[in-house]
């Protein structure tokens, strides 16, 4: 059986909640999935890093407090995060980047990425500010080193919508894109049609592992912004940056004002879009919109996000499902990696399934 060496880089809510699938579910998944997972390097901003390449034993690690961890005093510790380092010296096959997302230029996550795919790496990571700046760039380096840049839980997290309109709707022409696109400001405009305040409203959402390390890209739209650029880039073939998207967020809108809407049978929500116009171009926008009740995207709750996909062959088709939170966004990764395996080891006859399918007979 094979097996993939991981290089975690950021150990907050997301890279632990992989770890943790690792630690507890590793032999089931090996069985299933016909590979074994081991991490042998972990860097994050607060804890320093380690580096064991006979695989890191986890549970201790995840049995500390997330803010009480520090590697510094542990064998192949360091207070240093040294990721340029670890990225490129330390001998994993994937790197697994979940550090915060910077709207802006995209670092230092844009660096770890290029550093990894330099050194021949593959790369999966739910980090927005790589993809929505330099996705192109990124996937052309991947290519050049024979390697993949797999990066599904940038949007929507767990729900897959990137791989299905990649590889579910071809010979379909995507029209357009709509949806949903943000767990946080959907949690929290929930909350403000119960009469919950915005700023408590926005504590719970950090509280569940659903926020931006600073909400404001949650509630100002600047979240959705860039997962509208990403889909417009990955699904309609455009190529937008961030400014390209105007963009409004929820900040303005008050408890009354959702439950009145409420009253009128409509619901408030952050609605990102991206359209091909008649002359071939692609806009995209961010906008808080009072849907109707009968709206595919009104009964969107909670934590939950939608995207529907508007196809000249099919109609609208809508995929949902949750689009925050850290075990769903740490199975965005599991599913990146098993993408991984299946590009560069679609040959390899050692899954149950493939097995299965081999030992059948036939006719
Ligand atoms: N939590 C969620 O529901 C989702 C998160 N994402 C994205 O996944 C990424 C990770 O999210 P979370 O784990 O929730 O964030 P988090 O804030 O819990 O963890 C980020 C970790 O990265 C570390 N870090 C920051 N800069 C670093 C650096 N230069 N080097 C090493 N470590 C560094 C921090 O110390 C922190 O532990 C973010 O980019 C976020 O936008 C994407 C989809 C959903
Ligand atoms: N903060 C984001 C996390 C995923 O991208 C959200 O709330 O959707």
């Amino acid at each position: 059986m094979g097996r993939y060496d991981l290089a975690l880089i950021g150990f907050g809510g997301v890279n632990r909640a992989l770890a943790e699938l690792i630690s507890q579910r590793g032999e089931r998944l090996a069985d299933e999935l016909g590979f074994a997972l081991r991490v042998v390097a972990i860097t994050d901003l607060r804890a320093g890093s380690l580096v064991d390449t006979d695989g890191i034993d986890l549970a201790p690690l995840l049995a500390a407090e997330p803010g009480e961890l520090s590697f510094a005093d542990l064998p192949g510790g360091s207070a240093e995060t040294r990721n340029e380092n670890v990225i490129r010296e330390v001998a994993a096959d994937i790197v697994v980047e979940a550090t915060f997302t910077n709207p802006g230029d995209g670092e230092p996550a844009l660096s770890h990425v290029r550093w990894a795919l330099e050194a021949g790496k593959h790369v999966c990571t739910t980090n927005k500010g790589p993809v929505a700046v330099a996705g192109r760039e990124l996937k052309e380096l991947a290519e050049r080193h024979g390697v993949s840049f797999e990066f599904e839980g940038s949007v929507l997290s767990g729900t897959p919508v990137l791989r299905t309109a990649r590889r579910m709707f071809g010979g379909l022409e995507i029209t357009g894109v709509q949806g949903i696109m943000n767990g946080t400001s959907n949690y929290v405009l929930g909350r403000l049609e119960e009469g919950v305040e915005l700023p408590e409203a926005i504590a719970q959402a950090q509280e569940l592992g659903y926020a931006e390390a600073d909400p404001t890209a949650d509630i100002e739209g600047h979240d959705v912004q860039l997962k509208a650029v990403i889909l417009a880039n990955e699904v309609l073939g455009a190529d937008l940056r961030r400014e390209d998207v105007v963009c409004e967020g929820i900040s303005q809108i008050t408890p009354r004002d959702a439950q009145d809407a409420l009253g009128k049978g409509l619901r408030w929500k952050l609605v990102g879009s991206a359209t091909r116009q008649a002359d071939g171009t692609v806009t995209a926008r961010v906008a808080p919109v009072a849907l109707p009740a009968h709206h595919p995207l009104a009964g969107i709750s909670g934590p939950g996000n939608a995207v529907s996909f508007h196809t000249d062959l099919l109609g609208t088709v809508t995929v949902s499902g949750p689009g925050a939170g850290r075990t769903e966004t740490a199975y965005a990764l599991l599913s990146d990696i098993i993408a991984i395996h299946q590009r560069h080891h679609a040959h390899d006859d050692t899954t149950p399934v493939r097995r299965a399918l081999k030992e059948a007979p036939r006719g």
